[in-house]
């Protein structure tokens, strides 16, 4: 259903924050209720004994589950087979293609420019990287037959160049650290070959140990994504890769009723989808298993581990179950447009042996957008420059984005522009789920075509049509501002993002260089203020550009500066020289320490 504009002192407002939201909109009060489901007592017990300790080490389950089931559970994995057939009868498709995929006229790559995309230079990094072989169409991963035919239905003639090496890479069993522009097709990148290695091997075999009940969902794909829109929104990609192939893929939420999404994940759930929030509730009301995941990926990595989700995403991987029963190493996949350093360090805890590819320049932007940078002032004003942008740059049809810092400012924006019948909807995380879903679905069909936004939206949605972004507010960190820019110009689409700037923006330098990079034009008077800015000592190229974009492998730089058995790494496709220096910078800026390149 279309949101209908309700004025935000006139909503009943009783979502919390994200992470509140995702306890009450469930209610512990549900736990032990029964009322349907899967039966929590299996023998007496439930599944997993009486649960987890949540303190780390080994836990309670483990201990109790112990060897005697853990020997059935080791039979099952791998064994091969249709997942169709798994629990005796054929499990049928419910869902029409049309559904899945939508209408066929919808699903064209039209428009996007492969042949850019083909000279996008990759570079992979990480011991034994000469071995990877990337392919160059689809046909060459020798995908089961109904995964490649889901990618036809999908539109994808040829792969992206995340694709082209991540997929090979996957499949040839290695842990992945991916970082490729906005809109290049991670979440292919990432499902396609987790698809294909469990199509290969087949579900395992005698799902509940011959045991008459039912069994606990297990999944053997676990998606970790930091927002409740983009993990429905890779549960929704993934079930078009998956489309009849029997395996199943399913979604737990925050904001969502948790009844229903376990009687879902009852159905059968060979794949996850999951907020770390919600798993981690779940988990701990042992509604489900880890213990044959096969493939665990965090999606927005960066996000996920720099933004507080770190604890989370340690208990998930520490302290559960998860890939305790498999039989085949667990692989572990990261996926971001950006990666700071830091961040890179921490990945590695959750990594083994893995390989890193960069696609193109890393944490930059994409050249499909047009970026530009108009001066605005704080106040009234600044409203009244929106209107004009929007009537400047957003086509008939098109839709836009403004990004602002504030929930509140999010809110005083959607009521300005509503007093100026501008058709505007409003998210951010203090909205309710269904209010948040309210405002996507009427911006996504267009009935709002201006959608108000915190940096809840800025990572990882996929709408085509958006072919505008402003930066009303912009955001503290350079990194989060490549983020939301990339929600147009995606899978070889054009956009336009405007960013108003003023003095307060502290990243001046860095965003100035940003723009060059794109080959983006800086107006003069945008210059001066860089260049004025670093006179006053703000900002100022940090020279940690790079670093905070995790522009390179840092285990190569380390190896680097050890100087004793530099880590192999090659770079497959040569990338175009690098931007002039303007006039009036100083060298540094662009130097070692400065922008790195993908190449
Ligand atoms: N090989 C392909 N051919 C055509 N379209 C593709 C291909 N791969 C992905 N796409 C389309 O490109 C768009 C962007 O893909 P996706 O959302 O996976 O990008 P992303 O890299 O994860 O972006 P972000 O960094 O913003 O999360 C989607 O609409 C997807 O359907």
């Amino acid at each position: 259903m279309v949101s209908k504009y309700v004025p935000p002192h006139q909503r009943n407002g009783t979502a919390g924050s994200a992470p509140e939201a995702d306890r009450n909109a469930s209610g512990r009060s549900e736990r032990g209720k029964g009322g349907g489901g899967y039966p929590r007592d299996r023998d007496g017990s439930s599944f997993e004994g009486k649960g987890h300790d949540g303190k780390g080490g080994k836990s309670e389950n483990s201990e109790r589950y112990g060897e005697q089931k853990k020997s059935t559970v080791f039979q099952m994995q791998g064994a091969g087979g249709d997942w169709s057939q798994r629990f005796g009868n054929k499990r049928r498709e419910t869902h029409t293609e049309e559904e899945v995929f939508g209408p066929a006229k919808t699903r064209s790559t039209s428009g996007i420019d492969f042949d850019k995309y083909d000279a996008i230079p990759v570079q992979v990094t990480g011991e034994n990287c000469e071995d990877v072989k990337p392919i160059v169409r689809f046909s060459e991963a020798k995908l089961v037959d109904s995964l490649f035919d889901n990618l036809r239905r999908c539109g994808y003639d040829r792969p992206t160049p995340v694709q082209k090496y991540s997929i090979p890479i996957v499949l040839s069993g290695r842990d992945l650290m991916a970082c490729a522009q906005t809109g290049s097709g991670k979440t292919c990148a990432f499902m396609v070959p987790c698809l294909e290695s469990l199509l290969r091997s087949g579900p395992p075999k005698d799902w509940n140990g011959g045991s008459r009940a039912r069994p606990k969902p297990m999944p053997c794909g676990l998606c970790l994504a930091p927002t409740r829109e983009l993990a429905v929104q890779i549960q929704e990609e993934s079930k078009k890769f998956a489309f009849d192939t029997g395996i199943r893929c399913c979604i737990i939420n925050g904001g969502t009723d948790m009844r229903e999404q376990r009687s879902e994940l009852e159905g059968g759930c060979d794949v996850l989808v999951a907020t770390p929030g919600r798993l981690t509730d779940m988990f701990e009301r042992q509604y489900l298993s880890l213990g044959c995941v096969q493939f665990f990926i965090l999606d927005e990595a960066d996000r996920m581990l720099d933004m507080g989700f770190e604890p989370q995403v340690r208990q998930i991987v520490k302290q559960t179950d998860m890939g305790r029963w498999s039989t085949v190493r667990l692989q572990s996949m990261m996926f971001s447009a950006t990666f700071a350093r830091e961040v890179q360090v921490m990945a590695r805890d959750f990594l083994n042996d893995y390989l890193f590819i960069k696609v193109g320049r890393v944490g930059s932007a994409s050249e499909l957008v047009t970026q530009k940078v108009v001066y605005a002032d704080d106040g009234p004003q600044k409203v009244r420059a929106l209107d004009k942008v929007i009537k400047d740059h957003c086509p008939k049809e098109g839709l836009c984005v403004v990004f602002v810092e504030t929930k509140r400012g999010a809110d005083a924006l959607e009521i300005d522009l509503h007093q100026r019948n501008v058709s505007v909807a409003a998210i951010h995380g203090d909205r309710t789920q269904t209010e948040r879903e309210e405002a996507l679905a009427a911006f996504k069909s267009g009935s709002n075509p201006i959608l108000v936004a915190t940096d809840v939206a800025a990572r990882g949605l996929d709408i085509p049509n958006v072919s505008l972004v402003v930066n009303f507010d912009m955001p503290k960190q350079l990194d989060d501002y490549v983020h939301r820019i990339g929600r147009t110009g995606r899978a070889g689409r054009k956009g336009t993002a405007v960013a108003f700037v003023n003095e307060k923006c502290s990243y001046l330098h860095d965003l100035y260089d940003i723009l060059v990079e794109a080959k983006q034009e800086t107006p003069l008077w945008f210059e001066e203020m860089v260049r004025s800015a670093r006179r006053m000592g703000g900002g100022k190229g940090t020279g940690r550009r790079a670093e905070r974009f995790g522009g390179s492998d840092i285990r190569s730089t380390e190896e680097a500066g050890k100087k004793e058995g530099v880590s192999s790494s090659v770079s497959l496709t040569k990338g175009p020289p690098r931007a002039e220096l303007p006039v009036g910078r100083s060298p540094d800026a662009f130097g070692t320490s400065g922008l790195e390149d993908a190449w």
